[in-house]
């Protein structure tokens, strides 16, 4: 296919793929924009709305990256995000559910800098243009592009701490690109579920999240469930805790602040299996929704983007529960 004729608008927001060794610093700092390869005939816009590493990316940069895209998407045919990989898999899943355009939005970043010898900037960069201009990604929502594998927003997740190959998650990936020379393969494997827009005009809410270990009696709890207008948990398998923690539940579910319960465990459901206090049964029965298959941090954004439209504990109950995101 010829990519020739048309629009790419890149965004850049910064990360390990526009990093390079800060001179007479102790590490990496974002410090350009990357390179895009070549694309004969393509006409390429640069924009960079920050320059961040994605450890400092909060949801207030993730709302102005969906506002700049919403603004651009009329005039492109494809746009790439670059972006630390660290937090990518929430941007990618706050504009899975913020974005209304069809126009394909691609992920991606790089696990080396520009001065090592596996850079693998270009590559992804090339990868995300490709998959961005070609029409078959239409309608599909965000998507990210790492080591040629592509993965839809709700479930990618970064799996590795240094690996080029850094990007997983359940069930898999839902494409795959390769290129032969000039030449790019494109096959999509599935079509990400339809989901609802949730974009409000600011984000007006706290939301925390409570990791879970064995012997947790509740520390931090109540600070967290005074300061902030919703929790989520990252519990233990199917969504269970010590029993200390069931009486807390309750009390937040009771006063009308919805508490979301994930797993701390890489994949799988949240089930209401569990009768012991603090079992999965008994944390629904006490009023704790379930995240369904969604990790901990993209509980969060959804409860964060839920509440800050005004949506009320049985609202967000039933958005989890139907799966609508
Ligand atoms: N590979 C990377 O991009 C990691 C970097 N710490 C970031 O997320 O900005």
């Amino acid at each position: 296919m010829t990519l020739a004729g048309r629009r790419l608008a890149v965004i850049h927001t910064g990360g390990t793929i526009a990093s390079r060794p800060d001179p007479g610093g102790p590490g990496l700092t974002p410090q350009q924009a990357p390179a895009v390869p070549g694309l004969p005939g393509v006409t390429v816009t640069a924009h960079q709305p920050f320059r961040l590493p994605s450890p400092h990316v909060t949801p207030e940069h993730m709302l102005r990256l969906a506002r700049l895209i919403e603004r651009l998407a009329p005039d492109a045919d494809g746009i790439v995000v670059t972006h630390g990989t660290d937090t990518l898999e929430e941007t990618a899943f706050f504009l899975h559910l913020a974005l209304a355009t069809d126009t394909p939005v691609l992920l991606t970043g790089s696990m080396r800098h520009a001065e090592e010898v596996s850079w693998d900037g270009p590559g992804n960069l090339l990868d995300a243009a490709h998959v961005a201009l070609h029409p078959d990604s239409r309608g599909r929502g965000p998507l990210v592009v790492f080591g040629g594998d592509l993965f839809d927003a709700r479930t990618v997740t970064k799996v590795h701490t240094s690996a080029v190959d850094a990007f997983g998650g359940y069930p898999g990936p839902i494409g795959r690109i390769d290129r032969t020379g000039e030449t790019a393969h494109l096959r999509f494997f599935a079509r990400p579920e339809a989901r609802p827009v949730y974009a409000p005009a600011r984000l007006g809410a706290r939301v925390e999240i409570l990791y879970a270990y064995a012997g947790w009696q509740g520390e931090g709890y109540e600070g967290a469930a005074a300061r902030a207008d919703g929790l989520v948990i990252a519990a233990l398998g199917t969504g269970n805790l010590p029993a200390e923690l069931l009486p807390l539940v309750a009390a937040s579910a009771g006063a009308g602040q919805p508490v979301v319960i994930a797993t701390r465990t890489h994949a799988g459901p949240i089930l209401p299996v569990y009768g012991y206090p603090g079992g999965g049964a008994t944390l629904v029965a006490a009023g704790a929704i379930p995240a369904s298959f969604l990790n901990a941090h993209k509980a969060r954004l959804l409860l964060l983007l839920l509440l800050s439209l005004g949506h009320g504990l049985e609202e967000i109950r039933g958005v989890f529960g139907a799966g609508e995101f």
